[in-house]
């Protein structure tokens, strides 16, 4: 178990207190940005870097050995393990031939970790859906705790640890499980491996690795969301779940389901079983009709559900911001209230005849309390003057993380960006934990610049992403006075945990990419070829804007030879650096007030919230 001093953003669940409570035995602290110290019945200190570590360099015999006592291995062996079950870069995947294989192969290695049969048992409420899937489980789930049930909750992916994927109760699984149950699973599979079975790739091992869990943990409910699609995932090796949802359904990961609303529902209406009722929200009639079509094929009872009315909510605010969220509330207010009924214990909960139209506190108290990182997540970042912290004003810096990678996503985050600039006193979660008096309460004077914090997978489309960002904000007033377009830090061949140590400079040679991003905003958003031809060098990149660049509205050129900034953006050299530069401009300018938008990735808003966590 971790602790962590800025508690929330580590764990997650509600209520808690700004640190967890170490397991006997076993605990460990983050103590710097490189260093990480483990107490673990004997003191260990491991320091490793999150720059790619090269699957065949990895000694995973050694490791395996050290597996057979679990305590004795780290955090950090076991994210090495996990890594080598990395197939190819993500993004670069191949469509769905022979998938079906996939299903067998999932149902193999339950077979071979004595699962197949232990499954059967677990009451699942299974998501699919385009969008909003994440979201619905983590509501179903926090409903289902409030109502007094042990609860199982894997989702995907994660943003800063793995250990997110899988909640027990609330909260992310301790690092002592979590290693406890890896380990079982990785020996028992790779002791079949010499039979000829190969390892699973990642997803699927996580998949195993969550029925293990929730079968180990014995928990009530085991709230499940699909990875990609729905017919072919790994997760549908379910054969009876007590309910099914579908989210929102849009244009997402074509490659894969195929290039039409209908090809996408298809796959998501996978999910469905014989006669086990399934719940959606609103979609457009191309999708609703496959949805309803193989609904009716496997008798299906499917009941659309309307966005959660907030009268119902008697003044309680959702724990996750947006209006899009009242869409996915409603969706999990239905799905738990079906999965109470048909396991029998709505009755015994609500023996006073709590009927079908009223909200239970206990369903309110979920909604109320459910939290899932970067979506919709704002954090208000504590500058200081690192030598004399209380007498030095500084500037505001807040920064608003939404993992919106879709376009459909793309508006719903433009949207909150907006309504929660203008509010801009929805969820404010300060960084360490705590507020200092009138920390927010002194930007009367201040001058509000919004700034776009930009980066997409390269499968993504960023000119139909990034127009549509804008056009919905300005739609709603809000106009982003600077973009700057910058690299990940996460790679696609690691998995890492959230305290791995993060270097500072992660500059990154080919910033091609981040080039045509810029590219694109100032030919299609800002209507201006200026010094693109500087640009279009990615060797120009030597030095960071100027610290007043962020100051104005108007196009900015000019500043050092080299330099990258141009007109309305920049391509910044690396996250790290990108984060200690916007925090140097808000120092140097004690009236600004930055408001950032981190949005195109959920690689790129797990590596900011890492960032500004330590
Ligand atoms: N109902 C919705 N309609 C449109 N956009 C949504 C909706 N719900 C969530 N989003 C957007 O999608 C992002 C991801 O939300 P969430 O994690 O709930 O979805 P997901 O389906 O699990 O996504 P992923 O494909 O990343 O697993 C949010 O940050 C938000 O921008
Ligand atoms: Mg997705
Ligand atoms: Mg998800």
């Amino acid at each position: 178990m971790l602790i962590y001093v800025n508690g929330f953003l580590k764990c997650g669940a509600p209520l808690l207190p700004f640190f967890t409570k170490p397991t006997p035995g076993s605990y460990s602290l983050t103590s710097g940005p490189r260093d990480r110290l483990y107490f673990n019945n004997k003191l260990r200190y491991s320091s490793k870097s999150v720059q790619v570590v090269e699957n065949s360099a990895i000694d995973m015999g050694a490791k395996e050995e050290k597996a057979d006592s679990a305590a004795l291995t780290s955090y950090d062996d076991a994210m090495d393990a996990l890594s080598t079950l990395i197939s190819r870069r993500r993004g670069d995947r191949s469509p769905t031939v022979g998938s079906r294989d996939k299903l067998e192969q999932v149902v193999s290695y339950l077979k071979i970790l004595g699962l197949e049969d232990k499954i059967k048992e677990l009451k699942v409420i299974h998501v699919a859906g385009t969008k909003g899937k994440g979201s619905t489980c983590v509501f179903c789930e926090a409903i289902l705790r409030n109502c007094g049930f042990r609860t199982g909750l894997f989702t995907s992916p994660h943003l800063m640890d793995v250990r997110e994927r899988f909640r027990i109760d609330g909260l992310d699984i301790s690092e002592e499980k979590f290693l406890q149950y890896f380990w079982e699973c990785w020996k028992l599979l790779k002791e079949k491996a010499v039979d000829g079975v190969t390892m699973p790739p990642l997803f699927q091992f996580l998949t195993v690795l969550a029925f293990k869990i929730f079968v180990c943990e014995k928990v009530d409910v085991a709230v499940i969301e699909v990875g990609l699609g729905g017919k072919l995932d790994s997760t549908n090796v379910i054969q009876k779940p007590i309910v099914c949802g579908i989210a929102s359904l849009g244009m997402d990961h074509m490659d894969i389901l195929g290039h039409t609303l209908a090809d996408i529902a298809f796959h998501k209406a996978g999910i469905f079983k014989p006669q086990i009722p399934a719940f959606t929200v609103p979609q457009l009639s191309e999708a609703m009709g496959v949805l309803q079509e193989t609904a009716n094929n496997l008798k299906v009872p499917l009941e659309v559900i309307a966005p959660l009315d907030l009268k119902k909510l008697d003044g309680i605010e959702l724990g996750l911001s947006g209006d899009h969220q009242l869409v996915n509330a409603g969706l999990a207010v239905s799905l738990s209230r079906c999965w109470l009924q048909r396991t029998g214990n709505w009755d015994k909960i609500f023996p006073n005849g709590s009927n079908e139209t009223d909200m239970p506190v206990a369903f309110c108290r979920g909604l109320a309390t459910a939290r899932l990182h970067g979506r919709a997540q704002v954090v208000h970042d504590l500058v200081s003057d690192q030598k004399d912290s209380m007498k030095t004003p500084c500037g505001d810096l807040i920064f608003y993380l939404d993992g919106a990678h879709s376009p459909e996503s793309m508006e719903a985050c433009g949207r909150w960006f907006s309504s929660a600039v203008r509010g801009n006193k929805s969820l404010s979660t300060p960084v360490n934990g705590y507020r200092r008096n009138g920390e927010f309460g002194r930007d009367l004077n201040k001058v509000s610049k919004q700034v776009l914090l930009f980066n997409c997978m390269e499968v993504r489309d960023p000119q139909v992403l990034l127009p549509k960002l804008v056009t919905t904000c300005a739609s709603s007033g809000t106009h982003f006075s600077r973009a700057l377009f910058v690299p990940t830090m996460s790679t696609y061949n690691k998995v890492i945990s959230g305290a791995s140590a993060i270097p500072l400079d992660t500059r990154r040679k080919d910033l091609t990419w981040q080039f045509r991003l810029q590219k694109l905003w100032e030919r299609s958003i800002q209507g201006t070829d200026t010094a693109l031809d500087h640009t279009l060098n990615p060797d120009g990149i030597t030095s960071l804007p100027p610290h007043d660049f962020l100051c104005g509205d108007a196009p900015h050129c000019g500043g050092p030879a080299g330099g990258t900034h141009i007109t309305s953006s920049a391509v910044m050299p690396s996250l790290p650096l990108t984060i200690n530069w916007l925090r140097d401009c808000v120092r140097r300018n004690p009236s600004l007030k930055l408001e950032v938008l981190v949005t195109g990735s959920l690689h790129l808003v797990g590596d900011v919230l890492r960032l500004l966590k330590r």
